[in-house]
């Protein structure tokens, strides 16, 4: 927005919250809709960045049948939407699709390791076919091929864009290739954290800083020796305290774009905020892919591993906190090791993470502090109501 780009944030509030975008509501290049990308959606826009899916295991397991609705019925609609207006669409994709893995660190050739029937896969499962969905969606028609192959045997430049199709048809007809030729982008991003995840997440960052934060034990499931290696979202957050707790300074009237620039955004999740700061890590990881011409998949993760347990002792630590360390039951088909490999968003993005974890996490645990500071002193309280004087009728007798 603050690079003149008209932004439509569509959210269906899962698991996201009107409070982390509603310091940009009135600002002239940014809409919310309050919709759920399961049903059609039919808006005007340019690039798709498709966001939306519950992605704390204890959310997307929570129901996972609308877990898969919204990767599949989601993702098709979204494709669909992309192929209406001509659209690019980034699909945020997961480092889960490559489950428990047995290759390390993860590279984007690695196939995977997954439980189709497990309880993670339907979220694993649901990106994996996401995923699948976009490249189908990307398939060049094969007339398109031909004539790039004839142009580049006759010297000429390759054939780029598209061409109008016709209705389906049988296999390997012209006319079978109705859904083809959408731009498609696809991050795979591994763990992250940053301010405002909810409090209620479940994810690893927010539990551990909460429980430091309250003194309660930090909950490390299994024996803590499983690895993770966590990026930041993004950086130079400004927090104002007060009844707009949390929020980002707003935009001053001259960082204001002079003329709303006809290109339009769309993000269909609550998760992503905005601020007036620049952004860095996974945002300008998805900024950059978006914007690139790279259509195959790119891991989006910091490369710095660690296991659960010592995060749980830096946490500890960085609070200051004295709770002690409490190991629960191991869960289901956790992956023993994650650590994305990131050459490849090295050398085609020129992108790599550039928030040390320490500092990434002193600003998730300062956010965190203040939402307990702003639930403390904004708990709902219903005041008792006025008793009801009915407004009698005039009698007449
Ligand atoms: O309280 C907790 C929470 C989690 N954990 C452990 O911490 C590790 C990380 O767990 P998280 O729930 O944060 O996230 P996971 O790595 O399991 O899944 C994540 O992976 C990548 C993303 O794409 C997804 O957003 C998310 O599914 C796991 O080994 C988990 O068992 C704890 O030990 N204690």
């Amino acid at each position: 927005m603050m690079d003149g780009h008209e932004v439509t944030v569509v959210d269906n509030f899962f698991t996201g919250r009107k409070r982390n975008v509603e310091h940009w509501i009135g600002h002239e290049n940014f809409e919310l809709i309050n919709h759920d990308v399961v049903e059609p959606l039919y808006i005007e826009v340019d690039q798709i960045y498709h966001l939306a899916s519950p992605a704390s295991p204890p959310s997307y397991m929570y129901n996972p049948i609308k877990t898969l609705k919204t990767n599949t019925i989601g993702t098709l609609n979204m494709l669909g939407l992309a192929k209406r207006v001509g659209a690019r669409l980034l699909l945020a994709s997961t480092s889960e699709v490559y489950g428990d893995p047995e290759v390390h660190p993860q590279t984007e050739d690695y196939w995977g390791h997954v439980n189709p029937i497990g309880p993670r896969a339907c979220y694993d499962e649901g990106k994996r076919v996401a995923e699948t969905m976009c490249y189908a969606y990307m398939k060049q028609p094969p007339d398109l091929i031909t004539e790039n192959r004839a142009s580049h045997q006759d010297g000429k430049a390759p054939v780029s864009g598209r061409k109008s199709r016709g209705t389906c048809g049988a296999p390997g007809s012209p006319s079978s290739v109705l859904q083809e030729g959408v731009e498609v982008r696809v991050a795979r991003i591994f763990n992250t954290f940053g301010p405002r995840m909810h409090m209620n997440d479940g994810r690893v960052v927010s539990n551990f800083i909460l429980q430091a934060l309250q003194g309660e034990p930090l909950t490390v499931y299994g024996s803590g020796s499983q690895t993770r290696a966590f990026q930041y979202v993004r950086t130079s957050e400004i927090y104002k305290v007060g009844n707009s707790a949390l929020s980002p300074a707003q935009p001053s009237a001259s960082t204001l774009p002079q003329k709303a620039d006809p290109r339009r955004h769309i993000i269909p999740s609550a998760n992503t905020g905005a601020s007036s700061a620049p952004s860095s890590d996974l945002v300008n990881g998805l900024v950059a892919l978006m914007n690139s011409n790279v259509s195959s998949p790119v891991n989006l993760g910091n490369p710095e591993e660690h296991t659960i347990l010592e995060f749980a002792e830096l946490i500890k630590n960085l609070v200051g906190s004295g709770s002690e360390i409490q190991f629960l039951s191991e869960a289901q088909d956790d992956p023993q090791k994650r650590k994305p490999d990131i050459k490849k968003a090295k050398l085609m993005l020129g992108w790599e993470p550039v928030v040390p974890l320490e500092e990434g996490l002193n600003k998730a645990i300062h956010y965190f502090r203040k939402e307990l500071e702003y639930q403390a002193n904004n708990q709902y309280i219903p005041k008792p109501k006025p008793a009801r004087i009915k407004k009698g009728r005039t009698r007449h007798t």
